[in-house]
């Protein structure tokens, strides 16, 4: 299994290459998987899902007594990873009324759901009230106005935070850094001042603290401390959320920090700058739930010109992030991991009618034809949750194995599915 090996860190715990020669994940044969369940598939590793989230509560018990670990559900939406997060312990980031419907029918108490979002709508927020969330996060004086409206006409008084941008961006993608001042997101540090102010005033909200995030697929840490320490110049309060943010391997070639290293970060930083008596809340996405999956999908053609074109049964209707990011991938075929990193370099092309729709770019693969599954691993995170129906694809199934079992949680889109709303 030498090639794989190089790869051990990038697929799902446990992943190994079977008598057979197969990839196999979560205990089931992926080439099976694919003749059983069809391509593309999101095929996971249950029990991966739950070591990250084991080593996120463990490395802040070893650290701090008083914290909770959210998952940040836009990184994957679906009932069966809320099931399986709520089980463990965690509690609930939603970034809409539709991830709180999710998060409520997935299981998670209301009590233990935190809602976000830079635009909220009045809907949206007189939904999360009624059910009774939480936590809401603050993201602009209106946002202010309105929570405390509802509230107010309610008679409740809303635990809230607020979300400030310290001016310290995540070294990352443009697109996915958040913490700099010139942000859609929160307020800036002089705003945020006024809303502390604001909200002292308040009979209907109940400021319990502060919340950033600066950024996403963060593979270096340095980022957090001078942004800890913006916020410790706001005042005291209770409760601290230092967002998400950790990156991870999509190619062999990556090594992120491990998530004892990223919370021994954060918790210093805590400790150092603010104090050690806090509620401590942290909100990691990706970095849960990104290794956990693989995608298959079947070659369909392969096509050789000035490049080679190897022509899979999805494309950026299952995983948009090559295009919007410019992220790289692995890709291997599912009957010869061993071979991965070997063969001919080619391009891993969707079937989308646009010349971007590119999964993977100059990957060596191992003589390419109609018929193989071919694997992109570390597809969790912002795959599933970011498919959509271009060209009329359905949408992939989601495929849960564990101990050998495996079992559909969503299931794949059909024709009639994307007829159901035309009228
Ligand atoms: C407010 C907030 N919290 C948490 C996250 C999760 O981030 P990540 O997936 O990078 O851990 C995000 C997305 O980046 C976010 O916007
Ligand atoms: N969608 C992004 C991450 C968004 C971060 C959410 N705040 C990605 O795929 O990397």
């Amino acid at each position: 299994m030498a090639a794989t090996q190089q790869l051990t860190h990038v697929l799902p715990l446990g992943s190994r290459v079977n008598e057979r020669g197969n990839l196999e994940i979560g205990g089931c044969d992926t080439v099976e998987l694919a003749r059983e369940f069809g391509t593309p598939a999101f095929v996971v590793a249950e029990d991966d899902i739950c070591a990250r989230a084991r080593a996120y509560v463990e490395a802040l018990r070893a650290r701090h007594d008083d914290f909770d670990v959210l998952f940040a559900s836009k990184a994957f939406p679906c009932t069966a990873v809320y099931r399986v997060l709520a089980e463990e312990g965690l509690v609930c980031d939603v970034a809409s009324g539709g991830e709180l419907h999710l998060a409520l029918r997935g299981g998670f108490d209301a009590k233990r759901i935190y809602l976000h979002g830079n635009a909220k709508s009045l809907a949206e927020l007189e939904q999360a009230i009624d059910a009774g969330v939480g936590h809401i996060v603050l993201d602009s004086f209106m946002d202010v106005d309105r929570v405390e409206q509802v509230a107010a006409a309610r008679g409740v008084t809303q635990a809230v935070l607020i979300r400030v941008t310290p001016g310290v961006a995540g070294r990352t993608h443009a697109k996915i850094s958040t913490g700099q001042a010139d942000s859609k997101f929160g307020f800036g540090l002089d705003d945020a001042r006024l809303a502390i102010e604001r909200l002292r005033g308040s009979d209907s909200l109940d400021l319990v603290g502060l919340h950033m995030h600066i950024g996403s697929q963060l593979l270096s840490l340095d980022a957090y401390r001078p942004a800890v320490e913006a916020l410790a110049a706001l005042g005291d309060f209770s409760t601290y959320n230092f967002g998400g943010g950790l990156g991870v391997a999509y190619t062999a070639g990556q090594q992120p920090p491990a998530i004892e290293e990223y919370v021994e970060e954060k918790v210093r930083a805590l400790h150092e700058l603010i104090g050690t008596g806090k509620r401590l809340l942290i909100e990691p996405g990706r970095s849960l739930v990104a290794n956990s999956t693989v995608t298959l999908y079947s070659v369909e053609t392969v096509k050789r010109n000035v490049s080679t074109w190897v022509g899979v049964d999805g494309g950026m209707s299952d995983n948009l992030r090559p295009m919007l990011y410019g992220s790289v991938y692995e890709a291997f075929f599912a009957d010869r991991p061993e071979l991965a990193g070997s063969g001919e370099t080619a391009h891993v092309a969707g079937k989308h009618c646009e010349s971007g729709d590119v999964i993977v770019r100059d990957v060596p693969l191992a003589d390419p034809k109609p018929g193989d599954i071919l694997v992109t691993p570390a597809t969790g995170a912002y795959g599933h949750a970011m498919a959509n129906n271009y060209n009329g694809i359905p949408r992939p199934p989601v495929i849960f194995c564990k101990d050998g079992d495996a079992r559909v949680v969503v299931r794949r889109e059909t024709y009639d599915d994307l007829a159901r709303r035309d009228v």
